[in-house]
């Protein structure tokens, strides 16, 4: 088996992830590491398309998982699997806690249809067990401050349009993915500067044993 290491990021629009993805990549860089910057939905040219789709079309929230999940089967066959088999770091924009947090625990779709799809996406993998994340940062940040931080920032999407409450509800929805899976999980202070996030980024990532060369991270 490889040394590939796949690490996500997470949170509520305008938690602040993207600001850091340049410096963590030149991160693993530096160490000698080949990394797959990429994102959900997102990553191949297919789930692209899907993303316009998930991200400007209203639909209700079976179709919507559907395709969030169709998407990742996409990214997860032809660039997350093979990057890992080579032992690349993969550096991705959200995955499937994003799918919990907001068609689960925002739309309040049934977890148990999203699990069913987890296991048809990220299983199949025999002993391996399902694909997950080695390491997943979770931006934790109040909706309130997110949204204040996307104001004017750029137009907002079918999602930032949403309300507060909607919010809310993603951000409880990923504090329990965060308890139900917590040695996965860093929760990363998103309401302190980018210098101090910067900080709990990189401290997480030595702790977790992320930035040793040519290894997994420790689970
Ligand atoms: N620590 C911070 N303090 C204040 N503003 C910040 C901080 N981090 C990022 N920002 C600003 O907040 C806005 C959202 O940041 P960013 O795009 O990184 O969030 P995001 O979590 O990637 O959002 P999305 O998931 O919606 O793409 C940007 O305008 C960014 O410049
Ligand atoms: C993976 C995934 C994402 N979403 C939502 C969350 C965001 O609002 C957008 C992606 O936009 P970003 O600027 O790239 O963060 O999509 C979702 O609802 N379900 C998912 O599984």
């Amino acid at each position: 088996m490889s040394d590939g290491l796949f690490l996500t990021l997470e949170g509520i629009d305008g938690a602040g992830k993207s600001s850091h993805l340049d410096a963590m990549e030149a991160l693993f860089k530096a160490r000698g590491r080949t990394v797959v910057r990429t994102r959900e939905p997102g990553g191949t040219p297919l789930a692209e398309i899907l993303r316009g789709l998930i991200l400007e079309q209203p639909m209700d929230p079976l179709t919507e998982s559907l395709l969030v999940f169709a998407a990742r089967r996409d990214h997860v066959v032809r660039v997350i699997e093979p990057a890992l088999a080579r032992g690349d770091v993969v550096l991705c924009d959200r995955f499937t806690d994003a799918t919990f947090a907001y068609q689960g625990a925002g739309r309040d779709f049934d977890t148990q249809v999203l699990s069913t799809l987890e296991q048809w996406v990220q299983g199949g993998r025999g002993a391996a067990g399902l694909l997950q994340p080695h390491v997943t940062l979770w931006f934790d940040l109040a909706p309130e401050i997110a949204a204040q931080r996307l104001a004017g920032a750029r137009l907002p999407d079918k999602f930032e349009s949403q309300p507060v409450e909607f919010f809310r509800r993603v951000a409880a929805g990923y504090a329990a993915r965060a308890v139900a899976d917590a040695p996965r999980f860093v929760r990363i202070d998103a309401s302190q500067t980018r210098d101090q996030v910067w900080q709990q980024v990189e401290t997480a990532l030595v702790a977790r044993g992320a930035l040793a060369p040519e290894s997994g991270a420790a689970r």
